[in-house]
């Protein structure tokens, strides 16, 4: 019999919230068991990224094609160029028996929830817009305009985590191990199905 295959996990919230930490400190603790999607671009390949592995490199229209069939998760513009997470990358994840880590904001989720890809919704929050701004300084990838941004969009995302039925648990990441721990025991039953 087939085993039980592993559902996607979703780490959704606010920029500075801390998604990425956790996702390293999962791949760390976990190797393997852990897979990210490849994403779709439409930039060049630089020296030594592989198509399929590194991105799916395609054309402008291929992608724009794929936009309007709704293939995409989630799709945006960065600096003249698109990128987008397909459906079909994450399901071949899946299907390599390894839990998909999806790090995407609340248009994803809502996107998300319209496939039958049936991942686990969890919401990361830093303890107030306060913390999270201090973490974004202390980051020092923002500039005061980015920032700014990042925390107006930041107000929407904790208003939109507070939507009953969206998310299957929220994480305040206050103290990292211990935000990191209760993850951990949120997602237990998906990692005993890769073991
Ligand atoms: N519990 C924590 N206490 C203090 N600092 C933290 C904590 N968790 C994460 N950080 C730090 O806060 C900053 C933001 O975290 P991170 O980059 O993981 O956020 P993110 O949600 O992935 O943001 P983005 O969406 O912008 O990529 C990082 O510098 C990280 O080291």
């Amino acid at each position: 019999m087939e085993a039980t295959r592993c559902r996607p996990l979703v780490l959704s919230g606010p920029s500075g919230c801390g998604k990425s930490t956790m996702i390293k400190k999962l791949m760390a603790e976990f190797p393997g068991f852990f897979g990210l999607s490849v994403s779709h671009t439409t930039r060049k390949p630089r020296l030594g990224e592989v198509n399929g592995k590194d991105y799916h490199f395609v054309t402008r229209e291929e992608m724009h094609k794929m936009i309007k069939a709704g293939e995409f998760v989630e799709h945006a513009e960065y600096a003249t160029n698109i990128y987008g997470t397909s459906k079909r990358a994450v399901q071949s994840v899946v299907d390599k028996n390894q839990i998909c880590l999806l790090d995407i904001d609340m248009h994803g989720v809502e996107s998300l929830k319209l496939t039958d890809l049936n991942p686990l919704y969890f919401s990361i929050q830093a303890p107030s817009i306060k913390v999270l701004e201090q973490r974004l300084r202390l980051r020092k990838t923002e500039n005061d305009s980015s920032l700014l941004h990042r925390i107006e969009s930041a107000r929407r995302e904790i208003e939109y985590s507070k939507k009953p039925g969206v998310f299957d648990a929220i994480i305040v990441n206050d103290v990292l191990e211990d935000a990191y721990a209760k993850l951990k025991e949120l997602i237990k039953e998906e990692i005993a199905k890769v073991q």
